[in-house]
């Protein structure tokens, strides 16, 4: 049986003697539920003494159990394994790093890999790799395949015959070695497995499995008989997650594709690319001591200093790095430190945010073990799943993917959207066959998703990724280790920032406006433009990008989401500028813009001209963070929705060019952290709370009638707020051909119950209302109904006619209605806040033009002073 829950007591590490003579043996408490459980670790296991604390999770796996003074008691044995904080799931490239050097793996998470070739093209020959494996031609294969990644060979310099030639070197070495009759028709083959495992808290991606053993490629070259043991290390991790799915993998498979496209005459050692070695249960023990290690450090938030492992620094490619990250942080480290210490207050910095996004990783790991925790309904009921899916058909497609459908007996609502990747599955995603896919159509009856290889469509889940997470990290480290002085002398506290004087009109209606394009384009460090409700922010940036343009400038245009950067594109363009190039995915992109997005696939030379020669880029934060576009510098970088990006995403677009514009509203949403903490105080409210002259408020707003705006003016903008013109603020339903319905705000009262996160009766008066604007001829996309819990929508959502948004605050910001209906849950206390925080109120407040109604209990809002006074405002 296996043993888990949480470490409360560590003892001594103690040497007896047993029938095998002398033993070392560990004795822990670990509590499970309600009981508590002694167990004894033996062996080499004690070594999990050193880090072992009270508070970990620890699981042994088919411990033994004997009965001693009426007590049960467990031990390991022989066929058991120790793992320490099992929902830390690492990667098993990460634990392959750990080996080499642990230090290494810390130096690789913070700095992210850059563009190279020699990265590039290890991804096309594992990906032809795949396709052979799927029975494709060679040369159709690497054609595709080289063309795909055309844009990251172009700003590598690279030309298109050139990388074919060298992709089919190695490749030609797998088919020679699949083709070599090694390989019988029992062969059973299948690319790229995905496989998690939560006993053992590592999850991995395995190239491919023969015959149920892993097989990895690397293209390198390897003349030696064995396998190199790091490579041992990773193919051995993949044979520990099979052998759990009941596949016994005793042999690993290296596949180094460069021993073949040696001249034969450059060396003597053993020129077949496939090496075979046997994995035993001892190595399979290293493996998940070193991945207890990894995940231990990692709990307990210390950086490795090389020392853990006996690293050898004298031989490794990574020294100088090494020797300058730890003297510039003032980090130990064995290979020693090189460059001068940074300002005690950056190395703080560094520390204080490298936790928070840390806490971050954790976060979104708990949120992946909740693949196993929660049941599929509970999954469902979370929105964090579609299950009950039925498989119809599959369809191979001429690349060699599959195209799969499903039929949806119910239209539960849930986070995942077309264009998603999601974990596509049989059902257990974790236990069962999983495969990363593509949303391709999400119906109310059916979904369409695309994968590598098929699988049983019988749920799809929401697939936490760490990816942005990775990205902030190395984001923090380009910005404090890469960064200007003078960028950090500013942003530090230390000067103050600069601006150039000089006012010319740009904008002659709206002085704010006006004033902020002078701030943008005076700015020698940064502006800040702060932008409340539909002050014409959007308006104003593409104002502000076509005047630096017109001036020379290069410009990288960026916003927390993909919407946001369209919305932007579209404001520019509609000023008659099209010299704009937009990075995304095909599915994130908007349609309409689709004309100016770059695919990554085409000739290298023109495709890296074309993002070379763009004045203008635009492209989401998390993306300006990738190798494409860490590859590019601008002068200018312009971040929409910098409120609600976390100060390292902010970093990320910052980071790319010598000056920076933020644009955003602290007052409205906060960036999105599942952990909260540092990282939810955005670089824009920093920054505008620092050096509040480096701002410029818009106060003039586009949106609401006077009546709707006053209350977010007087509570959020000083009362600095104002309609624009007097058609604004003076705009009724009766100038949409709507009369006989209440304008302006109202409340409504419902009487509350005591259902925390739903309320049928109070959905039933939001539905009577909505229908009544529909009924006087308001267009149901006109209608909005906000409600702060999913529950609540969904609840609201089954009542209102088709075209009405329902959603939550989040989904709304930046959009507007005609009317909107604000559903406040009516409960009978005011025990679990509403919306959060005042900002979302802020928020679900300022979405109408011309019609408002709050639905809620006046007496229970009454009891919160901002509610009362909103309550107040309303029933005037
Ligand atoms: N100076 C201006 N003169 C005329 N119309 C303007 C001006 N500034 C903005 N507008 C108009 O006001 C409306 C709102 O502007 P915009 O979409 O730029 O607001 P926003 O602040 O980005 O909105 P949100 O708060 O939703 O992000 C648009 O229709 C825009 O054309």
């Amino acid at each position: 049986m296996n043993v888990r829950g949480e470490v409360t007591e560590v003892g001594e590490v103690r040497s007896v003697s047993t029938q095998y003579g002398e033993r070392d043996v560990l004795d822990v408490t670990v509590r499970e539920d309600a009981s508590f459980h002694e167990v004894s670790l033996w062996g080499k296991w004690t070594e999990s003494a050193e880090y072992l604390s009270p508070g970990m999770e620890l699981v042994v796996t088919d411990a033994e159990e004997r009965e001693y003074a009426g007590e049960t008691e467990y031990a390991t044995g022989k066929e058991s394994y120790v793992v320490v904080e099992p929902e830390f799931l690492v990667n098993v490239t990460d634990i392959r790093e750990f080996v080499q050097c642990p230090r290494q793996y810390y130096l690789s998470k913070l700095q992210a890999l850059p563009l190279k070739y020699a990265v590039t093209k290890g991804t096309i020959v594992h990906e032809v790799f795949g396709d052979l494996l799927r029975g494709r031609d060679l040369d159709d294969a690497i054609d595709e395949r080289v063309r795909e990644a055309g844009l990251e060979l172009g700003l590598l310099d690279k030309e298109f015959a050139e990388v074919r030639e060298d992709v089919r070197q190695n490749a030609s070495a797998i088919e020679g070695w699949l083709n070599q009759g090694l390989l019988t028709e029992e062969d059973e083959w299948r690319s790229e497995y995905t496989l998690v495992s939560d006993t053992f808290g590592i999850k991995g991606r395995c190239d491919a499995i023969r015959r149920g053993m892993p097989v990895e490629l690397k293209t390198g070259k390897n003349t030696n008989r064995d396998p190199r043991f790091h490579d041992k290390i990773q193919a051995a991790c993949y044979a520990l997650l099979l052998s759990e799915r009941g596949v016994p993998a005793d042999t690993g498979t290296l596949l180094y594709t460069k021993n073949a496209a040696m001249a034969r005459n450059e060396a003597s050692g053993d020129l077949s690319p496939a090496k075979e070695f046997s994995i035993g249960k001892g190595l399979l023990e290293f493996v998940v001591r070193t991945r207890n290690h990894l995940a231990a450090l990692e709990w307990s938030e210390t950086t490795p200093t090389g020392y853990e492992a006996n690293a050898k620094c004298e031989y490794c490619f990574e020294q100088d790095a090494c020797m300058v990250v730890s003297g510039r942080l003032g980090q130990e480290s064995k290979a020693g430190q090189i460059g001068r210490k940074l300002p005690e207050a950056e190395r703080e910095y560094f520390d204080d945010l490298y936790d928070a996004i840390e806490a971050e990783r954790r976060e979104v790991h708990r949120e992946y073990a909740k693949l196993w925790k929660q049941s599929p309904d509970e999954r469902a009921d979370d929105d964090r799943a579609i299950v009950g899916l039925e498989p119809d058909s599959r369809e191979e497609l001429p690349d060699g993917r599959w195209r799969l459908t499903a039929k949806r007996p119910s239209a539960a609502t849930s986070k995942i959207r077309e264009g998603d990747r999601v974990l596509a599955n049989d059902g257990d995603p974790v236990h069962g066959t999983a495969e990363m896919a593509r949303v391709e159509r999400l119906d109310a009856d059916e979904v369409v998703v695309s994968t590598d290889e098929p699988v049983e469509l019988r749920r799809l889940d929401v697939y936490p990724s760490d990816l942005n997470v990775s990205r902030m990290l190395s984001a923090l480290h380009d910005f404090v280790l890469k960064s200007e002085e003078r960028r950090r002398d500013v942003l530090f506290g230390r000067e103050d920032p600069r601006f150039e004087s000089g006012t010319e009109t740009f904008i002659d209606n709206n002085d704010a406006q006006n004033a902020a394009v002078n701030r943008a384009l005076n700015a020698e460090d940064f502006a800040l433009v702060h932008g409340p409700p539909g002050t014409g922010k959007t308006y104003t940036i593409a104002r502000i990008v076509r005047e630096l343009v017109e001036r020379g400038e290069r410009v990288l245009l960026s916003a927390f989401t993909n919407r946001a950067v369209d919305n932007a594109l579209d404001a520019i363009e509609s000023q008659g500028f099209e010299d704009v190039v937009r990075v995304g995915t095909e599915s994130g992109v908007r349609e309409d813009m689709q004309t100016y997005r770059l695919s990554k696939s085409g000739d290298p030379r023109e495709q890296a001209e074309k993002l070379e020669s763009a004045d203008v880029v635009a492209a989401t934060t998390a993306t300006c963070g990738s190798r494409i576009l860490r590859s590019q510098e601008f002068d200018v970088a312009l971040v929409d929705e910098a409120s609600q990006l976390t100060e390292p995403d902010t970093l990320a677009a910052a980071n790319r060019a010598e000056r920076f514009v933020l644009v955003g509203d602290h007052q409205q949403l906060p960036p999105v952290v599942r952990s909260g903490g540092r990282l939810s105080e955005s670089l824009f409210e920093r920054l505008i709370e620092q050096y509040p002259d480096a701002g410029v408020m818009l106060d003039q707003q586009y949106r609401m009638s006077q009546r709707i705006q006053a209350f977010s003016s007087t509570e959020f903008y000083d009362g600095q707020l104002r309609p624009a013109t007097g058609e604004v603020a003076g705009q009724s339903l009766a100038d949409i051909g709507v009369t006989g319905v209440p304008e302006g705000v109202r409340f409504e009262h419902v009487e509350g119950t005591d259902a925390a996160h739903t309320d049928a009766r109070e959905a039933e008066r939001v539905t009577e209302l909505v229908e009544a604007y529909l009924d006087a001829g308001v267009e149901p996309g006109e209608v909005g109904v906000i409600a702060p819990f999913r529950a609540q929508v969904t609840e609201i959502g089954r009542r209102v006619p088709d075209g009405v948004a329902v959603d939550t605050v989040d989904r709304f910001q930046g959009s507007s209605k005609e009317v909107i209906v604000v559903s406040f849950v009516a409960s009978d206390d005011m025990e679990s806040p509403i919306f959060e925080d005042y900002r979302r109120l802020n928020v679900a407040l300022s979405r109408a033009k011309k019609a408002m109604v709050l639905v809620g209990d006046a007496d229970a809002l009454r009891t919160d002073d901002t509610y009362r006074r909103m309550v107040e405002w309303a029933s005037l």
